[in-house]
């Protein structure tokens, strides 16, 4: 299988000069679904980043989706990145007082020609086609027509995916997409999103501090402690104690 990203001896400090992290040496292959987990500040979300570029790394090498680049990639490198890569947050980030189709052709936005997807009646045709599609995929085809900000909080979510899937990206981050949510809707928000991203085939990249989140919906689990990779692990062969470990000292 093809390395969607591969690190090599990668280490980030902030200005202040702390090191998050170093050494950290990670293949994630195509097709996979990978937790990443770790305490708060143990560093997820600063590698996430450095991974597809957003923030500049200190040493090492990243090779992300065929982009080999060491601290930060190029204007072009980032562009052709960017057209590639799904996202998802915490905070879902709609677009309030739009409708929820919008907000999923939107997820055009960046794409070739995508002054039209600033609102759904100036959208192609096939992209509207394409966002009832993705909408029907989590199971919101009927809210179509609301707006935004009358969905609840894991129907907002579901929207955000299909926003981040009409990008057909190869490779989709998703920094604690459930963290905001209720138990029961946090799971059906992690099904859906490991479910889509196996049958499309799209590499999946999670963070989380969810033990059950990391185990039930990920192939493999990378664990961040003590400034490094603690473990880099397939799901199968790990419990909930060794998940423990990550979380204590
Ligand atoms: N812009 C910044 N400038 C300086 N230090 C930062 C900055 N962003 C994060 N840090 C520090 O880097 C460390 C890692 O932060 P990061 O947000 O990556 O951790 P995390 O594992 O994602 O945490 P959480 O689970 O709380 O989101 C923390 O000590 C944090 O305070």
């Amino acid at each position: 299988m093809q390395d969607i990203i591969r690190t090599r001896d990668l280490a980030k400090s902030y200005a202040n000069g702390h090191p998050v992290f170093s050494g950290v040496a990670i293949d994630i292959r195509s097709d996979e679904r990978v937790a990443l987990i770790g305490s708060n500040g143990a560093g997820k979300s600063t590698l996430l980043k450095c991974l597809i570029g957003l923030l500049p790394s200190s040493t090492g090498e990243i090779a992300t989706l065929g982009e080999t680049f060491t601290a930060t990639p190029t204007a072009a490198q980032l562009n052709r990145l960017r057209r590639q890569i799904g996202f998802v947050f915490q905070n879902h980030g709609l677009v309030s007082r739009q409708s929820v189709l919008t907000n999923v052709i939107q997820g055009k936005l960046g794409l070739p020609g995508s002054w039209r997807a600033w609102h759904h009646s100036t959208a192609r045709r096939q992209w509207r086609e394409e966002a009832m599609d993705v909408l029907s995929e989590v199971r919101l085809a009927d809210k179509a027509a609301s707006r935004a900000d009358q969905l609840s909080g894991g129907q907002a979510q579901r929207v955000a995916i299909a926003r981040a899937l009409i990008r057909k990206p190869k490779l989709l981050i998703a920094d604690e997409p459930a963290a905001s949510l209720d138990p029961a809707t946090g799971r059906d928000v992690m099904q859906i999103f490991s479910d889509l991203a196996h049958e499309h085939g799209i590499t999946l990249v999670y963070t989380t501090h969810d033990m059950d989140h990391a185990l039930n919906y990920s192939d493999r689990v990378i664990a961040l402690k003590s400034g490094g990779v603690f473990f880099d692990q397939p799901t199968s062969t790990l419990t909930r104690d060794d998940l423990r470990h990550v979380f204590h000292s």
